[in-house]
């Protein structure tokens, strides 16, 4: 993967009549990265993605491909292949035909294009399925050809438009491997929206999270996960329990007349209103040897997930109940029962601190 970047979006705003879509979205994406687009219905992911592929033009803003000015490209002139969510073939083409769409445009012979369909058939996976047509296939093996079809040409750069949620989980899960697979084999610069957190955290390289048409962190899977820039970015990836409270001293907070220490609250000053979040998985119960941030609580439900417990627990004159993680190993040492009551610590390393009020 090269450091420089390949596609560039400056200041990009998008108004439909007096609604922003889009609000003032910069974003350098290198080349061979597979960035996931990630957020709610609505975020502006598609017509970022439709900006991108020339679908629409944007407000204002400029965007760049490999060092050229593309914003107002018309779509024939620019270089990309995409996969939309519904299939998308032509249904009255083969398999053959439909790959081989783009590349009769290109000038390519009858038999070139007949070499390079066994060649892509095979890189998705279908060998031998030429001759079929898209009502004889699966959802699957759809989107395989329209994958197929979109690297056809050799583009520059991959669009995926939600490409698997029309898909059942066990294919899905599966696709989700192969194309992860094949983009880095292939080292394609790669977009995919996405509002499938699961789905960005196995597959991207960046996950750029958005929120109402905003941009609220660009990360790794891993920096999104551990080191959420905002209360949306906690709550939207992965599960996050929060706690509200106020800043009494340097790494100290209130909260329901519990006192809290924690590493992260910096950016605070004393009498600041403030959230305290932290994952199901890094509460703890297993606590002797440890000072702080230890409370009594009480089981309310245990439901299992299969390779762990998930435990809702009413903490200490908290009303808002949390989510506790127990793999079962560990469930085996400490067979809590529903009723029962419990001593947990929230570890001060493992609370993120926002600020505000909840
Ligand atoms: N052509 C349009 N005209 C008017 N409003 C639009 C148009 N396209 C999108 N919008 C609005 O812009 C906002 C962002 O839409 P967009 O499709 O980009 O969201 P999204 O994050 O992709 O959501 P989803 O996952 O539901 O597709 C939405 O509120 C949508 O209603």
């Amino acid at each position: 993967m090269s450091n420089k970047a390949y596609l560039e979006l400056n200041n990009i705003d998008q108004m439909f009549g007096t609604y922003q879509a889009l609000k003032n979205v910069s974003l350098n994406i290198k080349e061979g990265e597979f960035v996931c687009f990630l957020g709610p219905s609505g975020c502006g992911k598609t017509s970022l993605l439709r900006i991108i592929a020339g679908l629409d033009t944007p407000t204002s803003g400029s965007i760049l491909q490999a060092g050229k000015d593309i914003t107002y490209a018309p779509v024939n002139h620019r270089d990309f292949g995409i996969v939309f969510q519904s299939y998308a073939l032509f249904p009255n083409l083969t398999v053959a035909d439909n790959i081989a769409y783009g590349l009769v445009s290109k000038k390519f012979s009858a038999n070139d294009r007949r070499v390079r369909v066994t060649e892509l058939l095979a890189t998705v996976g279908m060998s031998g399925s030429e001759g079929r047509y898209p009502a004889q296939l699966s959802g699957g093996q759809q989107q395989r050809v329209a994958l197929a079809r979109a690297l056809a040409t050799s583009p520059g750069l991959l669009l995926l438009d939600e490409p698997l949620s029309a898909l059942d989980a066990r294919v899905r899960a599966h696709l989700r491997q192969e194309i992860k697979q094949l983009q880095e084999k292939l080292g394609v610069t790669t977009i995919m929206v996405t509002h499938d957190q699961e789905e960005a955290l196995t597959m991207a390289d960046q996950i750029v999270v958005m929120n109402q048409g905003v941009i609220e962190q660009i990360g790794t899977p891993q920096d999104v996960y551990a080191k959420p820039n905002t209360p949306f970015v906690a709550e939207f990836v992965g599960e996050m329990n929060f706690l509200s409270a106020e800043v009494s001293g340097v790494g100290v907070m209130q909260s329901a007349g519990l006192t809290l220490r924690c590493d992260q609250s910096s950016h605070l000053t004393i009498g600041d209103p403030a959230q305290l979040a932290i994952r199901p998985e890094d509460v703890r119960f297993q606590t002797e040897g440890e000072e702080d941030n230890k409370m009594n609580a009480k089981v309310l439900h245990l439901e299992f997930l299969g390779s762990r417990m998930r435990a809702l627990l009413e903490l200490e004159n908290h009303e808002r109940p949390i989510l506790a993680d127990i793999s079962m190993n560990e469930m085996a040492e400490l067979n809590l029962i529903q009723g029962q009551s419990v001593v947990c610590q929230l570890p001060h390393d493992r609370l993120h601190v926002f600020g505000g009020k909840a």
